[in-house]
């Protein structure tokens, strides 16, 4: 277990929030107690409140014992408690003397005499240099404990130094707040998993990195972008899971062209971002086939159909399209589901020629026309255009429910 001891940014860029973040990421257990309350945002801090030492106590007693106990902004003398309270944990202090904002939370004489209590003292070059300039000799002594992280100093790749040996890792453009709590939570998570200092080092900093990647154009550390990337593992096996019964379905559902069943995450914004079966369910020798389990690449008309509907009704994800027969049309009516004709005669020339945009024609229609999304759209075909049933839902689960009734009424 982690024990973050740290201070509260209510702008979640930096602090325990932050901290809370990342080690989510890395599926670590953590408890929190708040040292120091702030009034902050990505852009500055207004002012600092330091929680009663009593008050932090009392959290701490009731807490299991930690494995590894990350601080981030606190009083310096609480280290000496927390070292006197665990003993056998490893502690992680990530110094900060100043905010990238530039406020100054601490004088170097304050911190100096407790970072002996700390089993690895986290801090940046600039921070480094202003402890050096107070007590040299104090922290040449410290040198196996002291991790540099980079990213204050002008050089064009991230470096981390850490007992005489250099670390080096991509930069990203850009000043992000929160930086620093983002590589030290992470820095305490990997030693929490048993990794050796060195290997905690690599692996933080590659993963601040890819947090940071996300993070561009933002003024802070933006975490929830990386952890929203587990829906791709669960969408995933969501359509996997029953691809088998799509493909019993297969001889009343496979149209000429193929069938697909798209499903989108709440972020999706392109084609890639949506899973589907590449190369489609074909009917092979009466059996219905696919060349590859559900993956986010190659194109999909389906996908192109969930991407519009979505950005109308964010509820709806997932779409399939199956063979048109004039009584699934009157059995998805029977069963009481909203069913919408679309006529490809309305298409301009110019939209039938490139078919890209005619997905998007035809939902903005059937939501112009009917107010809200329907449960199936149908066609009965054009010059060169099979006859097809499409079926919108909120997940491969409901799309099959309504497959199933509409092809046995
Ligand atoms: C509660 C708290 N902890 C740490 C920092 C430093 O982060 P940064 O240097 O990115 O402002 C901060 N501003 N607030």
């Amino acid at each position: 277990m982690v024990l973050v001891v740290a201070g509260f940014d209510p702008s979640a860029g930096a602090g325990i929030l932050q901290d809370i973040k990342t080690l989510s990421l890395l599926g670590v257990q953590t408890c929190a107690v708040v040292a120091v309350e702030t009034v902050q945002n990505a852009e500055k801090v207004f002012q600092i409140k330091p929680r009663p030492v009593e008050d932090i106590c009392l959290e701490l007693d009731v807490l299991p014992t930690p494995r590894v106990v990350k601080v981030g902004l606190c009083q310096p003398t609480f280290v000496e408690l927390l070292r006197r309270k665990y003993p056998n944990a490893k502690i992680v202090w990530n110094v900060i003397l100043k905010s990238s904002s530039g406020f100054e939370f601490f004088k170097p004489q304050e911190v100096l005499p407790y970072l002996g209590f700390a089993d690895y003292l986290l801090m940046n070059s600039e921070e480094y240099d202003r402890l050096v300039e107070c007590n040299k000799s104090f922290l040449k002594n410290m040198m196996e404990k002291i991790i540099i992280t980079g990213g204050h100093r002008k050089e064009e790749k991230i470096i981390i130094e850490y007992n005489g040996e250099k670390f080096v890792e991509e930069k990203v453009e850009g000043k992000f707040h929160g930086t620093g709590c983002c590589f030290s939570s992470a820095f305490a998570g990997f030693l929490d998993l048993g990794y050796e200092p060195k290997e905690a080092i690599i692996a933080a900093a590659a993963l601040v990195r890819k947090i940071l990647e996300r993070s561009k154009n933002l003024k802070y550390v933006a975490s929830e972008l990386l952890a929203r990337e587990w829906q791709k593992y669960d969408i995933l096996e969501q359509l996997d899971e029953l691809l088998e019964e799509f493909l019993m379905l297969g001889p009343l559902t496979v149209p000429e062209v193929g069938q697909n069943v798209s499903f989108a995450l709440d972020w999706s914004k392109t084609e890639e971002e949506v899973a589907k079966f590449p190369g489609r369910i074909r009917m092979c020798l009466g059996k219905a086939v696919v060349v590859s389990k559900a993956c986010f690449k190659d194109k999909s008309h389906t996908a192109r159909m969930v991407l519009t509907a979505k950005k109308f009704f964010p509820h709806i994800k997932c779409a399939t399209n199956i063979k048109f027969k004039k009584e699934y049309v009157e059995n998805a009516i029977k069963q009481g589901y909203l069913v919408f004709k679309y006529d490809r005669s309305l298409e301009s020339e110019e939209l039938m020629k490139k078919d890209e945009g005619s997905m998007e024609f035809m939902i903005k229609l059937a939501v112009e026309k009917l107010g809200r999304m329907p449960d199936v759209i149908w066609d009965d075909g054009w010059y060169g255009k099979e006859a097809m049933i499409r079926v919108f839902g909120r997940n491969p689960k409901e799309i099959l429910e309504k497959v199933k009734k509409i092809v046995s009424g």
